[in-house]
């Protein structure tokens, strides 16, 4: 097998490196990171490979590209590649579903947990040295046991957090999903509805469906006003899904109680956000697959991706179809 030119422009565990290296000549730059943007632009013209996650390979960085053939994701979103000149140039482009679907309901269903029991402003009173004598109403939070769960996008991430909320928490499952799927939980315990009913039923509405043209702007204000006062949104997602206006009307005049953010329309959130330091949001720096263990098997399957590509077999997992090489 000939090697071929790799660029890895995100950090890689030196173990995985180690792989890639052994098989092909390999740059690391991360565009990101002060000083590695020019080597990063200097090695496009001539990559045959890559792999990373979260930095925009759009049509502008495709064109400077012209020999690449394989394009491996450690993240199972594939928003932040352009799709159409993946799709037109023949790239393979592979991602790691599956490997972190456990680890991102978890961290959803903690922020369920967290908006409604205040879990992080009750440790900044305490933090604070503001605990000299017991708590008031003023501080309660509100029960999740036994209140509506409703998803929006129910695959492997939605289905994995409905099993939490129906069997560990004995909620009632809402869910709204593009391809209609069965619920996998025992009859009774969760229902597919439409977006709309969704909307008006849920106590706590969580979305986890990917970023497309379809759904951004998905959740405005028609949606906003259709919600349950008192209703706490989760966005699991991607930011772009929610408009931010319209969140943050919703959590000014109603009907939203709180929010739990783990995406935002900007990434890192900038400093001058509203969202940074609204009271009524628990804001996450994208962290919903961000365990050891999992960041691990998914730099190993991403690896294992790009080595699969670029000998021309199959991948674990891949968007586009195997191209010729
Ligand atoms: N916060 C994080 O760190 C984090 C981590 C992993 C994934 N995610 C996000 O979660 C998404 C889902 O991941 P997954 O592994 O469950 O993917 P998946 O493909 O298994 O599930 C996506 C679901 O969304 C549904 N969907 C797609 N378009 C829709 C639309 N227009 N309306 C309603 N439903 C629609 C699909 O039918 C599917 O059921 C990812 O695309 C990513 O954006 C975020
Ligand atoms: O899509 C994913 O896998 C996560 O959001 C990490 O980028």
């Amino acid at each position: 097998m000939s090697r071929r030119k790799v660029l890895v422009y995100r950090q890689l565990p030196p173990d995985q490196l180690a792989r890639i290296e052994q098989a092909h000549d390999v740059v690391v730059a991360n565009p990101r990171v002060d000083g590695q943007r020019d080597a990063f632009l200097n090695a496009l013209p001539t990559v045959e490979g890559m792999i990373g996650s979260s930095y925009p390979i759009d049509e502008e960085v495709l064109k400077q590209a012209p020999r690449l053939k394989v394009i491996s994701s450690i993240s199972v979103g594939l928003d932040k590649f352009s799709l159409h000149a993946v799709g037109r140039r023949g790239i393979m482009l592979c991602h790691t579903p599956g490997v972190l679907t456990e680890t991102v309901a978890d961290l959803l269903f903690a922020m369920v947990l967290a908006t409604s029991r205040r879990v992080a402003e009750l440790a900044r009173y305490v933090r604070d040295g503001r605990w000299d004598r017991s708590v008031g109403e003023d501080l309660y939070g509100w029960d999740v046991h036994g209140k509506t769960m409703g998803i929006v996008g129910y695959g492997r991430i939605g289905q994995a957090l409905a099993h939490r909320a129906a069997l560990g928490f004995n909620m009632p499952v809402l869910y709204h999903t593009r391809t209609p799927v069965p619920s996998g939980l025992p009859e009774g315990r969760a229902l597919a509805v439409t977006l709309r009913d969704v909307l008006m039923g849920s106590d706590f509405l969580v979305l986890v469906l990917p970023l497309t043209e379809q759904t951004r702007g998905l959740i405005g204000p028609q949606e906003f006003a259709l919600m349950k006062p008192g209703a706490i949104l989760i966005n699991g997602a991607r930011g772009p899904i929610v408009q931010e206006a319209a969140l943050l009307h919703a959590l000014q005049h109603g009907p939203l109680r709180a929010a739990g953010l783990d995406v935002f329309d900007t990434e890192p959130l900038p400093v001058d956000s509203p969202l940074r330091t609204h009271p009524k949001v628990l804001a996450l720096p994208h962290v919903g697959s961000a365990t050891h263990e999992t960041r691990q098997a998914m730099c190993e399957m991403a690896t294992t991706n790009l080595l699969l590509a670029l000998q021309g077999k199959p991948p674990l997992a891949a968007y586009a179809p195997v191209p010729s090489m």
